[in-house]
């Protein structure tokens, strides 16, 4: 998990990290990570980074659960986004993760209502059913055959792709298949997190200076926003057409989330004026929160069941007493997945230790003293840094960066409760993430039926770690190999 303390190291921490970007530290952006979570032990779980006087940047980076609390539930109020937030994320443009106040909390309702529709649950069950066993296995089942090394995350992305797609524009892409189609918008997302996060690296006046000039991350960037957005208006005006073989044999509901997102947002707001600018900018804002989160997730949970060959036969044990010998021949559903408690606690642990999204950052309106005993102002970023959060001795003991689903398995054997602000990666408070549970379904539909039928070897000497992203992708993927057990 962590890198040793080498001489070199060391300098790199104290010296180049702390106090600026500079060449060498930008070509190791890919250890960042590493490097401010063995910082952050060592300062005792927060620390101030001060930057260069012209990038003015004053941050507060904690792992503290009572900061997280208070920023993130306490004292609410005091953290909006607010514009510098939106400026960053401007690819999203009025969607719900970039807004706030009465604005924030009409999209909230809205989606929240539409996510709680009966309707909406079943089709977006069915959706996952049906790419699983159109899609994935069809993959996996020709890829095992001929012993073929693939790269897992890719696929998952893919699946993930064509699962959002479908959900929120009715329109399945079919990036999973077996000839591997390259889909611009597919990949566009990929170059969306990076480029971001190089934004949050830089003053605003920089990359700011680079996309005016259309050049470097900013051309890259702009390229990527323009590929997403040529692909939301087709599919929304009806242009893009639909692989004939891929009707459903599932999704049977008649459901059109557009147009139930436009009915709520309607009631919502009181307005029966233009919608389109609200839907434009809630379908993407929903692609761009669902896609990679759960794709990640699922990349390095199999990582660390290739790694920890203990959990993966507790899981087949378990899928076999609940599912095989309970149920029988009948096909599983959704239901049946949600009981496995063990397969439960294990992708809560890789979720701890490798959380989608790796930080949050807010400013205060008003100056005020966090809990951790840190003054910060209207200048200070504070990073609620969740990845350094799941290795915190003083959060989750000495055995923290082990892989124990066990730690989240209660006496009597069901699912253990830990609060928002310890188990950080939906976030917490009044923004908590309106997708856990629609997560969970898939996460575990996904998770059991690979599990079931194949064992995964990792590709050895690989070399596996995040990309420099706002998610936490891995930089080279995840190569493998699978055998089919049934
Ligand atoms: C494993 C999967 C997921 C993880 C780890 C995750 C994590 C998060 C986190 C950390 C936030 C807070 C972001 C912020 O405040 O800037 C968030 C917000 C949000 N997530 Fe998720 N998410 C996941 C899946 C999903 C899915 C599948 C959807 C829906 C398609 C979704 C919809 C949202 C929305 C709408 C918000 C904004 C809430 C608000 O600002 O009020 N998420 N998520």
């Amino acid at each position: 998990v962590f890198l040793n303390k080498s001489q070199n190291q060391k300098i790199l921490i104290d010296r180049k990290w702390i106090h600026g970007m500079t060449p060498e530290v930008l070509s190791n952006l890919h250890r960042l990570h590493n490097v401010l979570t063995i910082k952050l032990i060592r300062c005792g779980g927060t620390f101030r980074w001060k930057g260069h006087w012209f990038a003015n940047m004053d941050m507060l980076i904690t792992t503290d659960p009572l900061d997280v609390h208070h920023v993130l539930s306490k004292n609410f109020a005091n953290y909006p986004k607010g514009q510098k937030y939106r400026n960053l994320f401007d690819i999203f443009g009025d969607g719900i993760i970039n807004i706030d106040g009465r604005l924030w909390e009409i999209h909230r309702k809205t989606i929240m209502s539409v996510f709680k529709q009966h309707n909406f649950q079943s089709v977006f069950e069915a959706i996952v059913w049906n790419k699983v066993e159109r899609g994935l296995l069809v993959v996996l089942e020709s890829t095992s055959k001929t012993s073929m090394e693939i790269d897992l995350q890719d696929i998952f992305q893919r699946f993930t792709f064509d699962t959002i797609c479908k959900l929120l524009l009715d329109y399945d892409p079919q990036t999973l298949s077996l000839d591997f189609p390259n889909i611009p918008c597919e990949k566009a997302w990929v170059d969306i997190t990076e480029g971001m996060l190089y934004r949050h690296l830089f003053p605003p006046i920089f990359w700011k200076l680079q996309r005016l000039l259309k050049m470097g991350n900013e051309k890259k960037l702009s390229d990527a926003y323009n590929t997403v957005d040529d692909f939301v208006s087709k599919c929304l005006a009806g242009i893009q057409n639909e692989p004939s073989n891929m009707e459903s044999e599932h999704v049977h509901e008649n459901f059109e989330l557009v147009e139930s997102l436009i009915t709520e947002y309607k009631n919502q707001s009181g307005t029966s004026g233009d919608t389109k600018k609200f839907i434009r900018d809630t379908i993407v804002t929903l692609m761009g929160a669902g896609r990679d989160t759960t794709s990640t997730t699922l990349s390095w949970f199999f990582y660390l069941i290739a790694k920890n060959p203990i959990v993966e036969d507790k899981i087949r044990d378990e899928i076999h007493t609940f599912l095989v010998v309970n149920i029988g021949d009948r096909k599983w559903n959704s239901k049946d997945v949600g009981k496995l408690v063990y397969l439960h606690g294990a992708l809560c642990e890789a979720l701890r230790l490798y959380p989608p999204v790796p930080f949050n950052h807010k400013t205060p309106l008003q100056p005020e003293i966090l809990p951790s005993g840190h003054h910060v102002s209207q200048n200070t970023k504070i990073i609620l840094y969740y990845y350094g959060m799941g290795r915190m001795e003083k959060i989750w003991g000495e055995d923290c960066r082990e892989f124990k689903p066990e730690r989240w398995i209660s006496e009597k054997g069901g699912i253990k409760h830990e609060p928002s602000y310890k188990f950080v990666a939906f976030s917490g408070g009044p923004r908590t993430c309106l997708g856990k549970d629609m997560s969970f379904t898939q996460l575990k539909i996904v998770a059991s039926m690979i599990i079931y039928h194949y064992h995964i070897e990792l590709m050895e000497g690989q070399p596996v770690f995040p990309s420099a992203s706002m998610v936490l992708q891995m930089k080279h993927g995840l190569k493998v190999r699978l055998s089919k057990i049934r």
